[in-house]
């Protein structure tokens, strides 16, 4: 049976760390954007990610960062995944020389099949929703503006909960869900009844399309 993977995101505390990894998510994230209601500091994500077990990744997200910004995070975690999330161009997101994902801002309009074009050194395409802020809105966008022949593995996000997950996750068929606020009691802190529902929803939804390729 193919697993969609599960990313939570914009984790500030251990608790939220411990619910995340025993709900079963395959990386956490931290959000190093300064003007976010879930950032942290390189330091404080680094003291979360010690809770980690082994296979489970952390993400660092980082939203147009200085060169300074960017390498005072990835000292702090030196194993992390890099996602960029604002207006990194190619070059910028393969400068550091890490592994790295690269958001996507879709609206009508948007040429998601040349973007990925673009981007052919990411790990892959996180597709989020257009929003003021860069990101971390809650928004659902429209999952039709996504074409058939996406040539890179596609992790969903924006707008995200355990009520809607499944059914982007059958239409989609992303190889990995993404989700920061439909986990989350208030910015930033997140709950762990949200998470493990929403992770639960995941399961379902990968067995389903396990049936219907029986
Ligand atoms: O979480 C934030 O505050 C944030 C800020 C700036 C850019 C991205 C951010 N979060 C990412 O946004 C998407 C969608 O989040 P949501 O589930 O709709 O709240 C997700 O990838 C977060 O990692």
């Amino acid at each position: 049976m193919s697993r969609t993977r599960i990313k939570i995101c914009g984790l500030t505390r251990e608790a939220d760390v411990d619910a995340a990894v025993a709900a079963g998510a395959d990386a956490i994230g931290f959000v190093f954007y300064a003007k976010s209601p879930r950032h942290v500091t390189p330091q404080r994500a680094a003291e979360l990610a010690r809770r980690l077990p082994p296979f489970v990744t952390p993400v660092g997200l980082f939203v147009n960062a200085s060169e300074a910004q960017l390498a005072e995070g990835l000292a702090a975690l030196p194993n992390m995944l890099v996602q960029f999330h604002g207006d990194e161009s190619p070059a910028d997101c393969e400068r550091p020389g890490r592994p790295f994902l690269r958001a996507a801002r879709m609206e009508p309009g948007f040429d998601l099949l040349d973007f990925v074009q673009q981007y052919s050194n990411a790990q892959a395409i996180l597709l989020d929703a257009h929003v003021d802020g860069y990101g971390g809105g809650g928004k659902v966008f429209d999952w039709s503006l996504i074409p058939r022949n996406v040539h890179s593995p596609v992790v969903l996000s924006g707008g995200l909960h355990a009520g809607n997950v499944a059914e982007g996750i059958l239409r989609v068929r992303p190889w990995a869900v993404d989700v920061s606020s439909g986990v989350e009691e208030a910015k930033g802190l997140k709950d762990a009844a949200l998470i493990r529902q929403f992770c639960d929803a995941v399961r379902e939804a990968d067995a389903r399309i396990a049936d219907l390729q029986t």
